[in-house]
């Protein structure tokens, strides 16, 4: 080229590229290509069977090399017709990125060995034994299946999944393994009982089988206990911890309400059943409101501590609200600084009007946070930490407050044990409210009362903090709130729109 060149015109621009191809790395890059261009990468491929019968037009002998990775399609036997058809295809796998088998096609020979009779677990044993070129004899569908290409969606797994213990997946082999938390990326829904999906990020492009959303709601509906999941044990030995932050008794059923009070068929309301959330990529402007930041967890746990330790270690950072009650203000008391002290009426009347996210009644009166002390604390550009009782999450799960849920566990009863020995917990005992030591029941009510939150809830944790060590789970904290404010993360998609 740069001979032919040379013949032009002393053209500037043509004298410029003349240089630059007899520079000697290019010369050197130049022959590396020509070099590596001239041999021959392809596989080795088998010649083609001869005995093809001209009459069988319609017959087509694909070969595909295959190496350690599975082909990602596939097979049934056709009720009707007893023909092995392929019965889908995995995205991004083997045989869709040859782009030659298709949904529909009847397999009819692998290897030159017929699978007319055999059984598709057979036919799956060959392939799976076949290493480099594989040889199918297939009758193409009558009409291709074009899958539907569909915009993909990014969904939060809200459930554990172990393909080897579905015994309702087509192909153990083919499914996709995650856990609770796990983002996934949608690439099909064109089956409408198992999705393809792949992990969010992952490097590998092929799909696995995951149950539908639909499918897996069915089958959660058809699980479901008869009887409802026993709620918390009556209290034995505390009723109500009100305390500066307003904390409703997690114990007393009848001190306890909120204005979203947990009705018995909503423990297992269709729209509750953890399946997949849709969710998108978020990243906080600079300059926008915090997430909300809720704290669940039994009592006891330590919610208040790790508040504490929160608003301490940056105070123009972090706030709480400021609760409202009833009862009367006390001398040494200041209106809006320990409560917001209002009638009777009046509490009711916000009652009535759900302006509560929640309240209690303590001695004929009644304590609660409005939802309007948290939207102050978020218009002040401040995080609002709230902690509340595990059935209020959902009412908080909107775009304006977009929660950011923390359940705080305990750690087992023996190290409870050991790293409560000075700890005190709000005792009712005496009916003064005042802190005492814990007890051995204490430790067992926690463990036992986090269980059932885990077991009911834990869909709705975004994070999981065990407070054994106290500066450990609050280190644990502080990255976890820092990464939700400068990270980019993933949100309910219909919060990401406002
Ligand atoms: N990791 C920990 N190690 C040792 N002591 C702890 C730890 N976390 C909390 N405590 C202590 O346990 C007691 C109860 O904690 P805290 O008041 O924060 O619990 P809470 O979850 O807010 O309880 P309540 O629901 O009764 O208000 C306090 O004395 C606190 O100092």
């Amino acid at each position: 080229m740069s001979e032919d060149l040379q013949g032009k015109a002393a053209n500037g621009e043509i004298q410029e590229l003349v240089k630059l191809l007899s520079r000697p790395h290019v010369q050197g890059l130049l022959s590396v290509h020509d070099m590596v261009a001239q041999k021959d990468y392809e596989p080795e491929l088998p010649p083609l069977p001869d005995d093809i019968d001209d009459d069988e037009d319609s017959v087509k002998i694909i070969r595909l090399v295959k190496n350690k990775e599975p082909l990602g399609a596939t097979i049934k036997r056709d009720d009707e017709t007893g023909a092995i058809l392929v019965a889908r295809i995995m995205r991004g796998g083997a045989a869709d990125r040859s782009g030659l088998i298709h949904v529909g096609d009847e397999l009819k020979e692998v290897n030159g060995i017929p699978v007319d009779d055999k059984k598709p677990e057979e036919i799956i044993r060959i392939l799976a034994q076949s290493q480099g070129a594989i040889t199918f004899k297939v009758i193409p569908a009558a009409k291709e299946d074009v899958p539907s290409r569909e915009p993909k969606m990014f969904v939060r797994a809200l459930f554990d999944y172990d393909p080897r213990e579905d015994k309702a997946i087509p192909c153990k082999e083919a499914g996709l393994a995650f856990k609770k938390g796990c983002i996934l990326q949608i690439m099909s829904q064109d089956d409408a009982t198992w999705w393809q999906a792949r992990y969010e990020g992952d490097t590998n492009p092929r799909a696995g089988l995951v149950p539908s959303k639909q499918f897996q709601e069915r089958r959660f509906a058809l699980q479901r206990p008869a009887t409802p999941v026993p709620t918390q044990k009556t209290p034995t030995r505390r009723m109500s911890g009100f305390r500066r932050s307003f904390r409703l008794s997690r114990r007393n059923k009848k001190t306890n309400k909120s204005m979203y009070e947990c009705q018995k068929s909503e423990l297992y309301d269709m729209a509750d059943v953890p399946t997949y959330e849709e969710v998108a990529p978020y990243c906080r402007p600079s300059g926008a409101r915090h997430r909300l930041v809720v704290f669940v967890g039994p009592s006891g746990v330590g919610l208040n501590e790790l508040k504490r330790k929160l608003l301490i270690s940056d105070p123009q950072h972090f706030s709480v609200t400021v609760p409202h009650t009833s009862r009367a203000k006390k001398n040494q008391e200041s209106d809006g600084v320990e409560y917001h002290f209002v009638s009777k009426h009046l509490f009711e009347k916000d009652i009535q009007n759900n302006k509560l996210v929640e309240y209690g009644e303590y001695k004929g009166n009644y304590y609660g946070t409005t939802v309007d002390t948290v939207r102050a604390v978020l218009a002040r550009n401040k995080v609002c930490l709230l902690d509340v009782q595990p059935h209020t999450l959902k009412h908080l799960r909107t775009a304006e407050f977009k929660p950011f849920v923390v359940f705080v566990k305990p750690p087992p009863v023996e190290r409870l044990r050991e790293s409560r020995r000075n700890g005190k917990v709000i005792s009712n005992k005496d009916d003064h409210g005042t802190a005492k030591p814990f007890i051995e029941e204490d430790f067992e009510e926690m463990v036992s009362a986090a269980q059932v939150m885990e077991s009911q809830y834990s869909h709705l944790f975004e994070q999981v903090i065990v407070n054994d060590d106290l500066t450990t789970a609050f280190g644990e904290l502080r990255q976890a709130l820092r990464k939700i404010e400068t990270e980019k993360h993933w949100l309910p998609v219909s919060w990401t729109h406002s």
